[in-house]
């Protein structure tokens, strides 16, 4: 029996997402109901132009233009327009007018969430944000709760659809980047402008609220190092298949310690990099989206689903809503989020792990020994080596065993090198010192392989 009075709900922006959040609010109103104890009322959708074309089917007496009127009154605001301004200044308001905050939006959080938290917490109201990371999957409210008794000690999270979606199509269809892009755009996964995909913009802003949650300190997304995908070539791509690798686009948290300064701290980076094709991470393809949570007690997790998509981030929302509602139904104030641990945000060159060099070097007598040479000089511990011999005639390549120096061939030699861990420091000097070698012809890649 529903005692409580019911609930009034606003929501802002009726995109691809808020349009099926429109819908479902609408459609399941009584059941939503009865989980709640309490009618949840759909009371007005601010929108830019209320006689724009809708596909949706929303009552066109919702929509309104004046989206600060509708937030003054509302127990519920449902932020789903995106963008940093004017979102900051009504989700701000809805706060302040008592509302609790549900939101999908990423780089708002990422850079203004600090400043909603509070604002949240001096009210007593809470903001809810489980679209913002990965979509549908429950990513949020595992770290935030399931996991608050526990020590999370890594996340390596597959986090944007574009990216993956590129990667897996490279992998499996042998595709070049461009092709799979052209393919991913005219899909729909990415955006009209792929660059907050593809350079890892979206990614580094789901890793900075990722972080924050993991290890309860802010974590600002300037402070999350980022490199995109654009440099990944078909060929890499195959070779690390042919190593028993595959290449993703991965958002990694991580408590670490840097290895000079003993300072312990928490690292947070999205970069391309190899992980093997056992790691229940390779298994992830086309735009889905994981996370891979490694913590002290509960060992290894992973969530896995639809990080996007209009129907599928709106059950998200919704979850975020009865979430809401029932804390109005209850009273009480909201849940807050700690960063009492405060942490030190430690740079890339704080981060250790295995690295994979591909180098083209002249297939001369002693160039292999050379090159050890100068890994273990720096205390990089080499794993394997692996050589393929360009043919001068030819141009093809046969696959080594091991480079023995043995052959008079005046071509050039692929070599690929995996090392064992090593600090990021040691790496870079190791990959300046070969790459002023003479007989070092260039360094074609150097990534990153993790997951181990
Ligand atoms: N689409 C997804 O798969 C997905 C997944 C996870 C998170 N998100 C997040 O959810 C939010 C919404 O995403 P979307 O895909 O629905 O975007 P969208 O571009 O389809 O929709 C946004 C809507 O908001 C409207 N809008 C923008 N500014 C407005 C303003 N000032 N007043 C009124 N309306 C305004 C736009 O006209 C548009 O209709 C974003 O923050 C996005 O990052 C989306
Ligand atoms: N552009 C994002 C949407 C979901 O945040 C992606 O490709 O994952
Ligand atoms: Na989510």
């Amino acid at each position: 029996m529903i005692a409580y009075r019911n609930l009034r709900v606003a929501l802002l922006g009726a995109g691809s997402v808020g349009a099926q959040v429109a819908t479902l609010l609408t459609e399941h109103h009584d059941e939503l109901a009865s989980r709640v104890g309490a009618g949840l009322d759909l009371i007005g959708i601010a929108v830019r132009d209320v006689d724009a074309p809708r596909t949706a089917p929303i009552d066109p007496a919702l929509f309104t233009t004046d989206a600060m009127g509708l937030i003054e009154s509302a127990d519920i605001v449902i932020e789903l327009m995106g963008g940093i301004e004017p979102a900051r200044s009504y989700i701000l308001h809805a706060l302040n007018s008592g509302a609790d905050v549900v939101t999908g939006n990423k780089a708002l959080l990422a850079a203004h969430g600090p400043e909603l938290q509070a604002a949240a917490e001096q009210v007593g109201a809470q903001v809810y944000y489980e679209a913002a990371v990965a979509g549908a999957i429950p990513i949020i409210r595992p770290l935030r709760d399931s996991l608050a008794g526990d020590r999370v000690k890594r996340i390596l999270g597959i986090v944007n659809g574009t990216t993956n979606f590129i990667l897996d199509k490279m992998d499996v269809e042998g595709d070049t980047f461009e092709n799979a892009l052209a393919v991913a755009t005219e899909l729909g996964y990415a955006e009209a402008d792929p660059t907050a995909d593809i350079e890892g913009y979206d990614a580094a802003q789901k890793a900075a609220i990722l972080a924050r949650l993991a290890f309860h300190t802010d974590v600002p997304v300037e402070a999350v190092h980022r490199e995109g995908i654009t440099q990944i070539t078909a060929a890499q791509v195959a070779q690390a298949q042919k190593a028993g690798y595959v290449v993703k686009l991965l958002a990694i948290c991580e408590r670490i310690t840097d290895p000079s300064s003993g300072i312990d701290g928490v690292s947070a980076r999205v970069y391309p990099a190899l992980i093997s094709r056992q790691h229940p991470l390779a298994a992830v393809h086309g735009g889905k989206n994981a996370v891979f949570v490694e913590a002290e007690a509960a060992g290894d997790l992973m969530f896995y689903g639809a990080g996007a998509g209009g129907i599928e981030t709106a059950s998200a929302v919704l979850g975020d809503v009865v979430s809401a509602a029932r804390r109005h139904v209850a009273g009480g104030p909201g849940v807050a989020e700690t960063t009492h641990a405060n942490l030190t945000i430690l740079p890339i060159d704080s981060v250790s792990t295995r690295y994979q060099i591909t180098l083209e070097v002249s297939d001369a007598p002693g160039v292999l020994a050379r090159i050890a040479s100068l890994f273990s000089e720096h205390g990089v511990s080499v794993e394997t080596v692996q050589q393929s011999i360009a043919s001068v005639e030819s141009g093809a390549t046969r696959p080594d065993a091991l480079a023995t120096g043995t052959s008079e061939s005046s071509g050039t030699a692929t070599l690929v090198i995996v090392t064992h861990v090593a600090s990021e420091r040691a790496l870079s000097r190791t990959v300046a010192d070969i790459a002023d070698q003479q007989v070092v012809v260039r360094v074609e890649s150097v990534l990153r392989v993790e997951g181990a």
